[in-house]
Order: C-alpha cells, then sequence, then structure tokens
C-alpha cells in the first residue's frame, strides 16, 4: 500500500519504519527537514510541503497524521482538504479529543479514522496497540498499514464510528494513570516502611509470576535499576495531564465515579506545586476548616 505519513517524530517515525519494513511505500512529510531525511534515509519518498505528500500519492490517497493534538492537526487537514475527496482516507494516530475527531470526520470529505494509539516509542520493535473509531469502508481498506504498525492482526480493531478510538484511548490513558498511581503509592511505602528494601529486587520479583506484573512494573524495575532504589534525583513533578483530564471531565458528564482516576490526576496537578513557594491555595484552606470543624492543630509554614 503506499501511505503518506504527515509528522515523525518519536511515533511517526515508527510509523514509518514499520510500513517500510513491512513493504508499504512511504511518502513522509514533517515541518522538521531532519526528520524527513532520516525516514528518506530509511526508505521513504521525501515531501517539502503538504501539497507535494498530496501530489506524490496516488488518486486514492491514505494519509497518517502523527502530530501533537490540536492545532497542527486541523492545519494538517486544512492545508491537505483541497485534494481530498471521498474516495481518500485520513487516519489521526495521536492522541486528539474524540470530540474534535467528530468534528473533523463531519467536515472532511475524505474518510476518517480516528486512531488510538498506545504503546509509546517501545513500539518500534513490539508494534503498537491501535484502537480504530470511524467508517468500517475506510478502516478495511488500511488494514495492511494496521497490521504492520500494530503488533499484529490482533493489536488493532475498529472500536466503532467516528470519536470511538480516541474515546477508547482516552480512557486507556485514564486507566494509565491510576496504574501509575497505584504502583507509586505502593513503592513509596515501600520505600518509607519497615524493612530496608531492594525496590529492584521487589520489582523484579513482583514481574515474575506475581498477580501484579506489568509493563509499567517492568518499567519500574527499570527505574529502580537505573536511577536507584531511592530513584537518585528526579523531580517530585509529573507532567502532561490532558488526556487524563478528559477522561475526568467525561466521567462527570457520564455521571460514572472514577476515584481512582480523579485521584491519580489531582495528585499530578499536586506536585507542580511543591517546592519553593507557598504551596496550593486550595489545600492551605483545607488546613484551617480542619481547624475550624475539628479543632486539629494548623500546621504552619
Ligand atoms: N510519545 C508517546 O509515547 C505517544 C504519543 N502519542 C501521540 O502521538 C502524537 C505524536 O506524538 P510524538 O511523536 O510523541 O510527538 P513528537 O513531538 O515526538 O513528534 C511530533 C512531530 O510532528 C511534527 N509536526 C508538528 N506540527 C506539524 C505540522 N503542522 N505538520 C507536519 N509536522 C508537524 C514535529 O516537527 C514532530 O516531528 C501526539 O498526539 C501524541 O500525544 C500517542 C501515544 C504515545
Ligand atoms: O498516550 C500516551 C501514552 O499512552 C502518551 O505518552 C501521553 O502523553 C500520556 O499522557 P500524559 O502526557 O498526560 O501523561
Amino acid at each position: 500500500m503506499e501511505l503518506g505519513i504527515v509528522g515523525l517524530g518519536r511515533m511517526g517515525q515508527i510509523v514509518a519504519d514499520r510500513c517500510l519494513d513491512a513493504g508499504h511505500d512511504v511518502v513522509a512529510y514533517d515541518v522538521d527537514s531532519d526528520a524527513v531525511e532520516e525516514v528518506t534515509a530509511a526508505g521513504a519518498r521525501p515531501a517539502e510541503t503538504l501539497d507535494e505528500l498530496a501530489g506524490e500519492l496516488g488518486a486514492e490517497k491514505r494519509i497518517w497524521l502523527m502530530v501533537p493534538a490540536g492545532e497542527p492537526v486541523d492545519m494538517a487537514l486544512e492545508d491537505l482538504s483541497e485534494h481530498l475527496d471521498g474516495e481518500d482516507i485520513v487516519i489521526d494516530g495521536g492522541n486528539s479529543h474524540f470530540e474534535d475527531s467528530v468534528r473533523r470526520a463531519e467536515s472532511t470529505e475524505a474518510g476518517y479514522l480516528d486512531c488510538g494509539t498506545s504503546g509509546g516509542p517501545a513500539g518500534a520493535e513490539l508494534g503498537f496497540s491501535l484502537m480504530i473509531g470511524g467508517p468500517e469502508w475506510a478502516y478495511e481498506e488500511c488494514t495492511p498499514v494496521f497490521d504492520a504498525v500494530a503488533t499484529g492482526p490482533d493489536g488493532h480493531d475498529r472500536m466503532g464510528p467516528s470519536g470511538s478510538g480516541h474515546y477508547v484511548k482516552m480512557v486507556h490513558n485514564g486507566v494509565e494513570y491510576a496504574l501509575m498511581q497505584a504502583y507509586g503509592e505502593g513503592f513509596e511505602l515501600l520505600h518509607n516502611g519497615r524493612y530496608d528494601l531492594d525496590l529492584e529486587a521487589v520489582a523484579r520479583t513482583w514481574n515474575n509470576g506475581a498477580v501484579i506484573r506489568s509493563w509499567l512494573l517492568e518499567l519500574c524495575e527499570e527505574a529502580f535499576r537505573e536511577e536507584g532504589g531511592d530513584l537518585g534525583d528526579v523531580a517530585d513533578h509529573v507532567a502532561g495531564g490532558s488526556t487524563g483530564t478528559w477522561t475526568v471531565q467525561e466521567s462527570l458528564e457520564q455521571e460514572v465515579p472514577l476515584p481512582l482516576i480523579y485521584q491519580a490526576l489531582a495528585e499530578r496537578f499536586a506536585s507542580r506545586s511543591t517546592g519553593d513557594g507557598p504551596g496550593r491555595f486550595s489545600r492551605r484552606l483545607a488546613n484551617r476548616l480542619r481547624y475550624g470543624f475539628g479543632r486539629h492543630e494548623i500546621e504552619r509554614m
């Protein structure tokens, strides 16, 4: 199959490499010409603009967007719009909000697939897990590319209509936040608890047969091995948060309580206000309110 790929960063590069390895023809574009050069060296045909990319592709264009969510997706679609018709297919493999994907699917001439992508840079070797929403014909048509980019035929599926792929990926990320929080809490207790433990050994033992073994736990083991059991100079600051925020917003809208995911998201935000400053106003207020309702001692700075 012939595939145009727009966005050749950490993830787009892997999409390109896996498609090339599987024998597909790739036309590649990125605003960063170095990224294009790298994929060209691996066997892709370069494009210097989106117009050129569209011109290089045949009558039935298949284009995979792997750019940051938000404006870059709208910009790419706008620039491509004059080249697209009902026989073309655009796949958005980034972490777009599902409502944006529904809007884009309605406003483009092309068949539009929203594709939640999981696996991160480790997917280069293993392949990704792909959660795809949109028209069935477009999904069927792109199956050879999904087989190549995913772990294999079982690593991708059509979740349902437009938006459902990114919806499932949003929930996946909420689960990711909660799992990270659960492992974090367990290791924090072990680190501060009553035994002097080697946390890398704990993680390794858990990863071998324990109920809670997982890839995230393997990454914990790697972190302790590389940073030391006390995590060395790794800071108390968790970045990101948009996909977890969307998951929480949706849970509130649907009135489906997700306390673990709420808490994991809140912990992230809280981590950003530790340090030299006065800290979060909301928590200072809660401290004072406990005195108000329970005469609990007020902690002072
Ligand atoms: N990094 C990860 O582990 C994962 C990332 N994602 C999602 O995949 C998408 C891409 O992520 P990464 O590859 O990590 O980002 P990245 O920052 O490594 O790469 C993005 C690439 O897009 C290019 N780009 C930006 N605007 C562009 C435009 N208008 N036209 C053409 N190229 C443009 C940049 O130059 C860059 O090479 C994001 O939506 C991200 O949330 C999804 C799953 C995992
Ligand atoms: O989708 C992903 C993993 O599945 C990306 O790594 C994403 O960036 C994770 O979300 P956040 O940046 O909010 O931690």
